[in-house]
């Protein structure tokens, strides 16, 4: 067996404040997350809604002590895993590829190429696969394939995603029963899974699984906790103006307070990190609606990061993968072609030239109201 690498890959955060427009606007190009009729708008738009939301989301990171921890936390992981991998035979060299931020994938590539890895395998840090944060990734990382001959020598695989992984799941059951026997009535309090959501389009219009593998994810957890507790699966982190996977979070947690749910037990879904989703959106602006909704106690279970059973889990992953046939970026769920993503306008795709041109022209005229909707009401849709 050759020199044997594992890729990690992830999202990327803001270390420092000044990072966060830079960070927004990298995140708003990428067409996985807003996809426009044409792609010569994409970076005036970006440019536009990064602006736009950068003081409020600077506020969000002023709040969790300046920054995302999810770097240090990603390389925490690493480490783990290398050393996980290590005590099972194996000896891996573990690279960190973020999507938006630094580590970027194209940073841990240089590298990987640069330490002669034979074999690798890329494992996304998000258990679900959806389009817009595995499918961006393998997207990136197919189009850096095609152009270089020596990534192309490597023997790789991917795994597109690991929610029904056993070790993983008795990871997030360990978590939670630890999490329930804490609170006044551990076999009645209510359960909360909440996910990152995505626009319904995606779902329906781009076929993403995303919304399918979070709901068998949860009722796996269920499964494996063995508890009779009730539970919820909702969405959080909606952004813009367009429908989201409902039931949105905050509109849950209020819908369970007026039923007279009393305790309530957090599980962010989506994420094995602590980041601003987890330790500003849910544990401030939920709990705060939570408690002003009339739930007496608020729990959250924290994310796996570096807990020996889920970093056990990520090694069996990465052992599976090496036995299993190899797996391409190209063989994972493409979104299909010219589908709208956000924001969601009714754009007719031409199948003539002259119907190409009026596209074109109403793309210019749908973007300058776009513009204005946005610079009009951009506290509703930013915010
Ligand atoms: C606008 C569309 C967005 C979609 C769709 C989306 C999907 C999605 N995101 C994560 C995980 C993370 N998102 C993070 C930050 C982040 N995401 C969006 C927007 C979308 N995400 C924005 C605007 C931001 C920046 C923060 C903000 O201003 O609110 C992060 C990094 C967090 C950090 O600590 O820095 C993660 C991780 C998932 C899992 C997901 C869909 C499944
Ligand atoms: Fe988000
Ligand atoms: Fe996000």
């Amino acid at each position: 067996m050759g020199r044997l690498g594992v890729l990690l890959l992830n999202l990327g955060g803001p270390d420092k404040l000044e990072d966060v427009r830079p960070f927004l606007y990298n995140l708003f190009s990428d067409p996985e997350i807003i996809r426009l009729p044409s792609p010569l708008l994409q970076a005036p738009l970006a440019w536009l809604i990064s602006t736009l939301r950068a003081k409020k989301s600077q506020e969000n990171y002023k709040k969790i002590g300046g920054g995302s921890p999810l770097r240090r936390i990603t390389e925490a992981q690493g480490q783990a895993l290398r050393s996980q991998l290590q005590q099972n035979g194996r000896d891996v060299s573990v690279y960190i590829g973020m999507r938006y931020w630094h580590p970027f994938t194209e940073e841990a590539i240089a590298q990987i190429k640069r330490d002669n890895i034979e074999e690798l395998v890329v494992l996304p840090l998000y258990p679900q696969f959806s389009i817009s944060t595995t499918g961006s990734s393998f997207r990136l990382l197919d189009r850096i394939w095609k152009v270089d001959p020596d990534l192309q020598k490597i023997k790789y695989t991917v795994v597109p995603s690991w929610y029904d992984n056993s070790g993983y799941l008795q990871a997030m059951a360990n978590l939670i029963a630890t999490e329930l026997d804490r609170v006044k009535n551990p076999s009645a309090a209510h359960i909360f899974f909440s996910a990152h959501g995505v626009p319904v389009s995606y779902i329906e219009e781009a076929g993403d699984p995303y919304q399918k593998e979070i709901e068998a994810c949860a009722a796996l957890i269920m499964q494996r906790l063995n508890r009779t507790n009730p539970y919820t699966l909702a969405y959080q982190s909606r952004v813009g103006p367009v429908e989201w996977l409902q039931p949105y979070t905050d509109v849950a947690i209020e819908e369970l307070a007026q039923q007279g749910v009393k305790e309530l037990v957090v599980v962010p879904i989506s994420f094995v990190s602590e980041h601003i989703e987890t330790l500003e959106e849910i544990d401030m602006e939920y709990r705060e609606i939570a408690e002003h909704a009339g739930i007496e106690t608020f729990a959250r279970v924290p994310a796996p990061d570096t807990d020996p059973t889920f970093i056990q889990a990520l090694a069996d992953v990465v052992v599976k993968a090496l036995n299993d046939r190899p797996k391409l970026f190209s063989e994972t769920i493409q979104p299909q072609k010219n589908t709208k993503l956000y924001p969601q306008e009714r754009w007719e795709w031409g199948m003539t030239q002259s119907a190409e041109v009026w596209n074109g022209r109403l793309a210019m005229l749908g973007f300058l109201i776009l513009l204005l909707e946005l610079w009009l009401g951009r506290a509703q849709i930013l915010q």
